[in-house]
């Protein structure tokens, strides 16, 4: 049996408005469970994933449920340093929560981007999917749209309670990370080994398999 041999720790947020299924999503995704009764989140939670992404390859990611509460504003922002990506969730059944995202998605681009300037990735979750579909979601289209336009690296329809799509998501938004995190080290590794070496060094990355 091969034993992982490289290791990723990544912070992820999960933002969104009041209510609508951060912490619901983390539970599921990290203790797979669900819990209809509602408990404002205070402040932020931790959570802690821990995912064979291929057999070398270990990926942990610190999930940061983050309150959905406007009165926790600007208190919860000092969390968003250092995280390579975010889940921004807005509730299917509730309109409002869908126009608030842009000013989540803007929020956190103003606060956090990536060592060399590129955003961090973000990936918008359409939850609770198991009690019905808004029109802009039974729009597909629509919705790949919105997120081009926006800058989100896809977007899925979630269910915490019927555990629809949560692992997918995960997925992607890892993937995105990983392929970042070969740009970054392309992006540094010149300073560092110019000096050094008599022709280009080719950078190899097996976790996005590019080189
Ligand atoms: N039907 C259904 N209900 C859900 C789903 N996800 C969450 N809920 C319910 O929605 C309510 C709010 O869920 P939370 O996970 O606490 O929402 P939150 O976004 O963490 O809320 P804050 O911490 O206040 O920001 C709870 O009653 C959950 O049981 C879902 O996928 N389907």
């Amino acid at each position: 049996m091969q034993v992982p041999h490289k290791e990723h720790l990544y912070k992820l947020l999960v933002i969104g408005d009041l209510g609508v299924g951060k912490t619901s999503i983390i539970k599921r995704y990290v203790h797979q469970n669900f819990s209809s009764h509602y408990r404002a989140t205070i402040g932020v939670d931790f959570a802690l994933k821990v995912l064979h992404w291929d057999p070398e390859t270990v990926v942990r990611l610190q999930l940061w449920d983050i309150a959905g509460q406007e009165r926790f504003g600007n208190m919860t922002r000092v969390y968003y340093r250092e995280a390579m990506g975010a889940f921004i969730v807005f509730d299917v059944t509730r309109p409002a929560t869908f126009e608030a995202v842009t000013k989540w998605k803007n929020d956190l681009d103003s606060k956090l981007s990536l060592p060399n300037g590129k955003p961090v990735s973000v990936v918008l979750l359409a939850n609770k999917c198991d009690q019905g579909k808004d029109v802009l979601v039974n729009n597909g289209l629509k919705m790949d749209q919105f997120c081009k336009e926006h800058g989100f690296v896809g977007w899925f329809e979630t269910s915490a309670k019927e555990n629809i799509n949560i692992d997918e998501a995960s997925r992607c938004l890892v993937k995105h990370i990983l392929a970042n995190e070969c740009d970054l080290m392309e992006s540094i590794e010149p300073d560092i080994v110019k000096p050094h070496l008599a022709s280009p060094k080719v950078v190899s990355c097996s976790s996005c398999a590019r080189s």
